[in-house]
């Protein structure tokens, strides 16, 4: 696979950033294009992502592709929202039925997880609940969930009196602490009560990058084909 990162400055105009991603959609050596998030105050992101070819969107953010999974069409799916997801299945933990609690509503996790496990599809038809900064009494929520996914990027928020004795918890934070890479869950604490948890590092985060080399990986078929 040829891959290729392109580094720039936090000064670069917005315009720069918009005539790269139009080389980039033109150029056939290239099957997906990821515009790593967040982006520097003179950028517009929504802008930025709307720029990339819908057919090139691996990281499965563009309206378009959004927009076509809230349908339930075939599209590229936002790789941490279908690395939860996968992992739920693969370890044996169908979303179906149960009652999903995420705390986080961001474009890039909270919001499309949602969409996804509440889909009539294979890995949804959960029940799902999403809280957020200003949901009120979130503790009493958070102890309903089946399955509680932490999506809110504050270190170690989700504390062991926030989670039911048996509960599977995906912990989607990725934040860097004293040089530490920690989650947004308490983990020693909750690994105690839970059945299931992922750790970070270790966790969604390598779901996430195999999320994306499979979505390349379709993109690439399907030029091929065409
Ligand atoms: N457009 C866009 N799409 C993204 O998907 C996106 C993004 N922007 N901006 C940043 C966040 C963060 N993110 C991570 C993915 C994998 C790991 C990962 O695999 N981490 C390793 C540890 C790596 C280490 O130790 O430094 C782990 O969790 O085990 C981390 C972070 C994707 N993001």
């Amino acid at each position: 696979m040829h891959s290729e990162t392109f580094h720039l400055p936090v000064d670069t105009p917005h315009d720069v950033l918009l005539s790269l991603i139009d080389r980039l959609n033109a150029d056939d050596r290239f099957h997906g294009i990821l515009v790593q998030l967040p982006l520097p105050a003179q950028i517009d992101e929504a802008t930025a992502i709307e720029r990339i070819a819908p057919a090139k969107d691996v990281d499965g953010l563009h309206p378009v592709s959004q927009g076509k999974m809230l349908q339930g069409e075939p599209t590229y799916l936002p790789c941490t929202p279908s690395g939860v997801q996968q992992v739920l299945l693969r370890s044996g933990y169908d979303p179906a039925g149960q009652h999903v609690v995420i705390v986080g509503r961001s474009n890039i996790v909270g919001k499309p997880l949602a969409a996804l496990l509440m889909q009539r599809s294979i890995g949804g038809n959960a029940t799902v609940t999403v809280c957020h900064t200003r949901t009120r009494n979130l503790s009493d929520i958070t102890r309903q969930a089946d399955i509680l996914v932490a999506a809110m990027g504050v270190p170690g928020a989700i504390t062991a009196d926030m989670v039911r004795d048996g509960a599977v918890v995906i912990d989607v934070g990725i934040n860097r602490v004293d040089d530490r890479l920690v989650g947004d869950v308490d983990f020693d604490a909750v690994a105690a009560k839970s059945e299931a948890i992922t750790p970070v590092p270790g966790g969604i985060g390598p779901m996430t990058i195999a999320m994306l080399l499979s979505n390349t990986l379709d993109a690439a078929r399907r030029y091929s084909s065409k």
